[in-house]
């Protein structure tokens, strides 16, 4: 069933390939009813995607012939789905209502969620209003979040999307092993006010040690022992190990809940605490409302599936392996890194769930810009580059106070515009009257736009909390039904961890003062280079 389905598929996209996006408008009046869609209050328009009415069928046919529906109930069922660590991956579970009833492999854990939710909305209210004060009795006015990867986008994303102008607490991000980045933090910061919370999924990442080490540091420079571990926040799946490192207090959860997918939990922390409760309620909310479309909706007006439909339209029956994402939202400017971990370290993957290499592409390569910066950068290559790199808008209509922000939205639109509709060269040449004829022709095919280039748009109103909630729950569910379709896991990421493993070696071969032995010669003139 499922060959048939991706041999359909294939035919679908083989007859689709030279079909014009505009004159499907024409073709199916029913066109932009079909293929826009509604969903916990954001807009999709997928009506610009290069598939025709046949087109968009088949890839529903695979949508059902892969199982995406039996796959969602596991998914929320709290089953396995994660096979190659024997997990759940239940993050739909951090934001359900309170009293909801989730099992991961059958062990309740909705009581536990709320249980978390409760102390980390009571501590960030202390925190807030001066209750919980640092070792000298101040009250805090920062927080430095030190995390990476998981640990640290959806919260970096949240906090740049919700924070007002002029935070009452200044909430700084740490990730890089760098140690510039740790310095800039602290710049500026004085430790008797200020919260150290050291994220860490497994407590073990490199990185956050080190960097949670030299925050450690900085603290004791001036705070004397007494008190002092109430600046040092952990926040794990491993609370053993964060008590062990010195943590004073820490928030934890479980391993059902997968790095990129966990900024639902107390990973998030930090902002609960800047932003306050409410706000990350309002997160959770919109997830919430996005997770009840997802199960609810059918596959044909459901946004995520639509969303990840288009994507393995593009990449498999197309052969587009790039898609660019830009949000036209200062605030939502971290979108693509978050994406790029979301979807990359979920859906680059090499090989079916059973172990047999896949035969298609998988995860396209996902990079992005806030527009309007885009425009001025990578987007002549969308606009005339040989390859077609599909295109998603996100689009907000007021993004600061009650004004509708069109200079910045007409933007947007006249993108997807340009990108499907082109320009011919005789409307290039036309402007070209009055030059020497030779030239004119020479000028005019540089001035041509080929169009017909594929874009989705989403369009919220403005960047609240439950629109962002709504907006990433949208894009993980959307990942999880590429990784159906595609039979892989899309919730492992084996292929971070030879990289680790080197760079543990090399740094012995460091310290030893010598490259080892078995080094190949590039590495090793490389390391020698270094270490002299
Ligand atoms: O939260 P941690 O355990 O520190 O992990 C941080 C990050 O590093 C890992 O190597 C993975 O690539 C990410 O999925 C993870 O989010």
């Amino acid at each position: 069933m499922t060959d048939a389905a991706w041999t359909a598929f294939d035919a679908a996209a083989a007859r689709d390939r030279e079909a014009r996006i505009a004159d499907q408008f024409a073709a199916d009046p029913d066109r932009l009813s079909r293929m826009t869609v509604e969903a916990a209050g954001l807009y999709l328009d997928l009506s610009k995607q290069s598939w025709t009415r046949a087109g968009f069928e088949a890839c529903l046919e695979l949508a059902r012939a892969t199982g995406v529906e039996s796959a969602r109930a596991r998914l929320f069922g709290g089953e396995a789905v994660n096979d190659t660590e024997g997990r759940a991956v239940l993050h739909p579970a951090l934001r359900a209502a309170e009293g909801a009833d989730y099992r991961a492999l059958g062990e309740p854990v909705s009581v536990e969620v709320d249980t978390v939710r409760r102390a980390m909305a009571d501590y960030a209210q202390a925190v807030r209003t001066g209750r919980e004060t640092g070792a000298t009795g101040k009250a805090f006015t920062a927080i430095v979040h030190i995390g990476i990867g998981g640990s640290d986008l959806g919260p970096r994303l949240v906090w740049d999307a919700l924070k007002p102008l002029e935070p009452a607490i200044d909430l700084r991000f740490v990730a890089n092993i760098d140690p510039r980045d740790m310095a800039e933090a602290l710049t500026g910061l004085d430790p008797e006010t200020t919260l150290v919370i050291v994220v860490s999924k497994t407590f073990t990442t490199q990185e956050t040690l080190s960097n949670a080490e030299a925050a450690k540091a900085w603290l004791a420079e001036s705070l004397h022992e007494a008190g002092r571990d109430s600046h040092f926040i952990g926040v794990t799946a491993a609370p053993e190990r964060a008590a062990a490192f010195g943590c004073g207090r820490t928030f934890a959860f479980r391993d059902w809940v997968g790095g990129r997918y966990s900024l639902w939990s107390a990973v998030s922390l930090s902002c609960v605490i800047a932003l306050g409760p409410e706000a990350f309620d309002g997160l959770l909310a919109g997830a919430r409302a996005m997770d009840d479309h997802f199960v609810s909706a059918p596959l044909e007006t459901n946004a995520p599936v639509m969303m990840a439909l288009a994507q393995v339209w593009n990449v498999d029956g197309l052969g587009r392996s790039a898609r660019t994402v830009a949000p036209y939202a200062h605030g939502l400017r971290r979108l693509p890194a978050f994406l790029q971990q979301l979807e990359m370290e979920s859906n680059g993957k090499r090989v079916h769930r059973d172990g047999r290499p896949v035969e298609r592409q998988t995860s396209p390569v996902v990079f992005g810009e806030p527009g309007t910066n885009g425009q001025h950068a990578f987007f002549q290559q969308i606009h005339q580059g040989p390859e077609v790199v599909p295109a998603e808008f996100v689009v907000v209509r007021r993004t600061q106070g009650d004004a509708a922000e069109a200079p910045l939205w007409a933007n947007a639109l006249a993108q997807g515009q340009a990108l499907m509709q082109g320009k011919t060269t005789e409307a290039a040449r036309v402007e070209l009257s009055g030059v020497d004829a030779a030239e004119a022709d020479r000028l005019a095919a540089h001035k041509t736009f080929p169009g017909n280039r594929p874009s989705t748009t989403i369009v919220m109103d403005r960047v609240t909390p439950e629109a962002v909630g709504a907006l990433l729950a949208l894009y993980e569910h959307k990942t999880f039904v590429e990784g159906v379709i595609w039979d892989i896991n899309s919730f492992d990421q084996w292929g971070v961890e030879l990289g680790k493993v080197l760079a543990k070696a090399i740094l012995s071969d460091v310290q030893a003062g010598t490259p080892s032995a078995g080094l190949d010669p590039s590495t090793a003139a490389l390391l020698d280079r270094l270490m002299r």
